[in-house]
């Protein structure tokens, strides 16, 4: 699926999130190694702390549908006028499950893409032996 498809998906994504509190609506489209496209949209809580955000949920679908994954390509829309990628919590599940190249892309058409590891340098490993 080419990267304008999936920005597709991730902006219809983003009109389920249910987001009451910030009125955010972040979304969230990843392609797997499978060839396999899954969304995700942020879900917040009035506790706030157990808001989940729409990579994050994205992720969670995939799972829930294959088991095991590996992240090809995560694509994420804000709706903002300036390209907003992943917070610090998304960027450490998403090297949890590969290393995917991540665009994240606006209203005012403006798109940026990064590798992961420039999103998250000397990320956090459990190196045990
Ligand atoms: O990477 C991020 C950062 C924030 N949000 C959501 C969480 C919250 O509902 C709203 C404002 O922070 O945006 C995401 O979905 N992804
Ligand atoms: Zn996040």
């Amino acid at each position: 699926m080419s990267e304008n498809q999936l920005k597709e998906k991730a902006k219809n994504a983003s009109q389920n999130a249910y987001a009451p509190y910030s009125n955010f609506k972040v979304g969230c489209a990843i392609l797997l190694k499978s060839g396999n496209v899954y969304t995700g949209c942020n879900i917040e809580n009035a506790s706030f702390g157990l808001t989940v955000c729409a990579e994050r949920n994205a992720i969670a679908n995939a799972i829930a549908s294959e088991g095991k994954i590996e992240l090809d390509k995560v694509v994420v829309y804000t709706p903002t006028s300036t390209p907003t990628p992943p917070c610090g919590a998304c960027r450490q599940v998403i090297h949890e499950f590969g290393s995917p190249t991540v665009s994240s892309f606006c209203d005012s058409g403006e798109s940026t893409k990064h590798r992961m590891e420039e999103l998250l340098t000397n990320a956090f490993n459990l190196n045990k032996d």
